[in-house]
């Protein structure tokens, strides 16, 4: 086994695509973590030679242990062995091609042609294999011909045949390769493929457009096929400043940075719009530290290194802070050398970083192996935030399309829910589209034209924001109307409600509507024409109702506000009420009826429907009713005959409704269809008295029918001198003053009706 990978590798940098397909989005929105990747050499020749052994082992998983450490950290109380994590970990016996395929090299090239910034950088002590892994062998590029399909070939120039390949795959891209070399010595940036005679150092700046430091004047060098990347490299490589020393024979005594900047031009959609992404990736390979005890360095190499450790050591410090999450968003010392300035956005800005650190495996060098893997260790911790990189009035331009895309679907689903239709919509519309581009002259275009273009977005943007606002303002509109409304039909069935209730309580309108055919007496519905369908009007109602029960109907407020037409309403819920309670029962409870608004028509009481006019029938049977009853004195036994038809309780003791609206069963029996004893009375009508039966006891009439208390017929018991005078007085059945003779025959008529109604059979 050469390579052992964690499992959490795959999902990261491991799974390149081996194409340009991804899509970017999925990428650019979330945190990525440094990739880390370690790699470890063989033992060299002077090392084998030396016997020296090796302290690194491999449990798998992308692990390395580090053995025989008691002697080397914290003596002999020291721990024995240490463990660490990667996401990959390449072993001694790895090659070149295992390097390339799994460590993640080849997503970070697809990222970069992407439009991603891309760092991948080697950290190690001085001959652990930096140079090695991401160039290859020492000498390779000097004096002779570089072999294209070499197993020599480090990283780089891997890299570069992939990256062409995948340039060649995508012909509906069109990509533009440049190429820079750079090296970081003695805090010095010089430029490798320009470096002049006296090698002048190029300075560091900071971008405020970019938001990045870039190098002033650095050469760039169009790279149109693999040859001139490939020249690139040997010519970088071999200006490359190089020395000798203990530990090294050919050792670096710069950082260099290679960076292949990708420009790629797509085309986003139909009507010709190009956008631009760039992308670079940047191959750094870091001078060595180096205890400079051990390389015995002197003179110039001892400047060299201390150099080299100096700037590795405030990339120790920024990478430090970067891993730690209480430090990560302070202070971070990227300014304190030139190394970390260019390195800052592929540590912590918005680039995808890959970290390969590179250990000896030899005894002799286990703090050196210790200290780096730890430097790794806290490398993996940083997160970084990738974004592609594009032109920005492109950029713009393609964010307000997509803008504009995402508003005028919002319209078109508002407008569908608002029900307007497309012709309605043109006239409420605003939204003037922008003219006709030709995209294809995009890049030709000047600034003014550009700046045109995305006002024209712009306004268009602006425009559906409007027209949106406003939909959303008539929805609301229309839903708080639709609130109104539905309040508006509570309230007024509560109102119903409340004169349901007063209904029935009240003494004049029980509902029964064949009482009118029984009786003579009872006027027609023609005659006092109360409830007809057009007859709504209050004071219709008024002028036509009589004027005793007109005073009664005052009195309990019926019909103040909604008139006698919900009356009318509440008579046909005490039919389907008294109906409803016609089963034998006890005590029933108290429901108060409720009255539909605007529903069904009721459903048929006793088998047939129960219209408005049986309602008037019904209220004017039963005021003809007790008209009767009370005007004409007419026996107990032939009321309770005629009552027979009466649906509402009657209450024998006389007493006012408590407030229980249930009916309760009579004394005489649980049927309500049966003719009631002598003991009812009614509920909210008190029983006038009883001429010949009953419980014998001489009570004043308190419902309000004729105005005044009127007196009964004289009981058992005798009558008051007062209440004898006052029922001198003879009434017609409503409640005027008429003649003796009049009123006898009025008597006669009712007695008749009342024998008729209690003949046998
Ligand atoms: N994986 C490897 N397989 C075989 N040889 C290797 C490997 N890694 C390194 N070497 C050899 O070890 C020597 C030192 O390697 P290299 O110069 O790459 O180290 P370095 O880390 O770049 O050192 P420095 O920091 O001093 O530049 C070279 O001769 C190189 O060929």
């Amino acid at each position: 086994m050469k390579v052992n990978t964690s499992d959490d590798s795959l999902s990261s940098l491991n799974d390149s695509t081996g194409s340009l397909n991804r899509s970017y989005n999925d990428i650019s929105e979330q945190e990525n973590g440094i990739f880390v990747v370690v790699r470890s050499r063989p033992l060299s020749t002077k090392e084998n030679k030396a016997s020296e052994p090796s302290i690194v082992s491999f449990p798998g998983s992308g692990r390395i242990l580090i053995d025989g450490l008691q002697s080397i950290i914290g003596g002999s109380n020291g721990p024995k062995t240490k463990l660490f994590s990667f996401n990959v970990v390449f072993e001694p016996l790895a090659t070149q091609e295992d390097v390339f395929q799994y460590s993640g090299i080849k997503k970070l090239i697809e990222m970069a042609a992407e439009g991603f910034n891309t760092t991948c950088f080697c950290y190690g002590q001085t001959g652990s294999g930096k140079t090695h892994t991401l160039t290859g062998p020492p000498g390779m590029f000097f004096n002779r011909r570089i072999e294209p399909f070499s197993k020599d070939h480090g990283l780089v120039f891997r890299s570069f045949m992939y990256l062409f390949r995948l340039v060649q795959q995508r012909q509906d891209l069109h990509f533009v390769l440049k190429a820079s070399f750079l090296e970081i010595y003695n805090e010095k940036v010089i430029d490798l493929l320009n470096p002049g005679t006296v090698r002048k150092p190029l300075d560091v700046r900071w971008s405020r457009k970019a938001r990045n430091f870039y190098v002033d004047n650095l050469f760039m060098v169009d790279c149109e096929e693999l040859d001139d990347l490939q020249a690139v490299l040997e010519e970088g490589m071999k200006n490359r400043t190089v020395g000798s020393h203990n530990m090294n024979e050919c050792s670096s005594r710069s950082h260099t940075m290679l960076t292949v900047y990708i420009t790629s031009e797509q085309q986003m959609s139909e009507d010709g719009v190009f956008i631009t992404k760039q992308g670079k990736i940047n191959f750094v390979d870091l001078a060595g530290s180096e205890m400079t005890k051990k390389t015995m360095s002197e003179g110039k190499t001892l400047a060299e290194a201390n150099n080299i450790n100096k700037s590795l050591m405030v990339l120790g410090y920024c990478i430090a802070s970067l891993s730690d999450p209480k430090k990560r968003n302070g202070h971070i010392p990227y300014r304190d050398s030139k190394l970390t300035k260019l390195l800052s956005d592929s540590l912590a800005g918005t680039g995808v970083t890959l970290m390969i650190a590179c250990v000896s495996p030899a005894k002799s060098n286990a703090s050196e192996t210790i200290s780096t893997l730890r430097y790794a260790a806290r490398a993996k911790k940083i997160k970084t935030k990738p974004v592609i990189v594009m032109d920005p009035r492109e950029a713009l331009i393609v964010t307000l399309r997509r803008e504009v895309e995402a508003l005028q679907n919002e319209n078109d689903h508002l407008r569908k829910a608002l029900d307007i239709t497309k012709a309605t919509s043109a006239t409420i519309s605003n939204v003037k589209m922008p003219p006709n581009m030709d995209m294809d002259r995009l890049i030709q275009m000047d600034p003014k034209e550009l700046v045109d273009l995305v006002k024209h977005y712009a306004n268009e943007n602006e425009a559906l924001r409007r027209e949106n606002a406003e939909l959303f303002n008539s929805r609301d509109l229309l839903q708080r109307d639709h609130e109104i409304v539905c309040r508006e039909n509570e309230r007024l069935l509560k109102k119903l409600e409340d004169v349901n209730s007063a209904c029935i309580r009240s003494p004049i309108i029980p509902a029964r509507g064949q009482y009118i055919d029984k009786t003579e007496t009872i006027p027609t519905k023609t005659q006092y024409n109360i409830h007809t369908k057009n007859n709504t009007s209050a004071e219709r109602d008024k002028r036509e109702l009589p004027e005793t029960y007109q005073r009664e109907i005052d009195i309990k407020g019926i019909g103040r506000t909604y008139g006698i037409s919900n009356i009318l309403g509440s008579l046909k819920n005490r039919e389907k009420t008294s109906s409803s309670s016609k089963k034998p029962s006890t005590k029933q409870t108290s429901t108060t009826p409720r009255m539909p608004i605007d529903r069904p028509p009721p459903s048929p009481v006793n088998g047939r429907p129960y219209g408005i006019d049986e309602g008037l029938n019904s209220a004017a049977s039963t005021l003809a009713s007790i008209i009767s009853r009370q005007a004409f004195d007419i026996p107990r036994k032939s009321r309770d005959s005629l009552d027979e038809y009466d649906d509402d309780d009657d209450d024998d003791d006389g007493d006012d409704d408590d407030g229980d609206e249930g009916h309760r069963p009579s004394s005489g029996g649980g049927d309500r269809d049966s003719v009631f004893s002598g003991g009812g009375g009614r509920r909210s009508l008190p029983d006038i008295g009883t001429a010949g039966g009953g419980d014998g006891v001489r009570r004043t009439r308190r419902d309000s029918v004729g105005g005044r208390g009127v007196p009964a017929a004289a009981g058992k018991q005798g009558a008051p001198a007062q209440t004898a005078a006052a029922a001198a007085v003879h009434r017609d059945p409503f409640g005027s003053p008429v003649t003796p003779k009049v009123y006898n025959g009025f008597r006669r008529r009712a007695a008749a009706a009342a024998a008729v109604a209690n003949a046998p059979g």
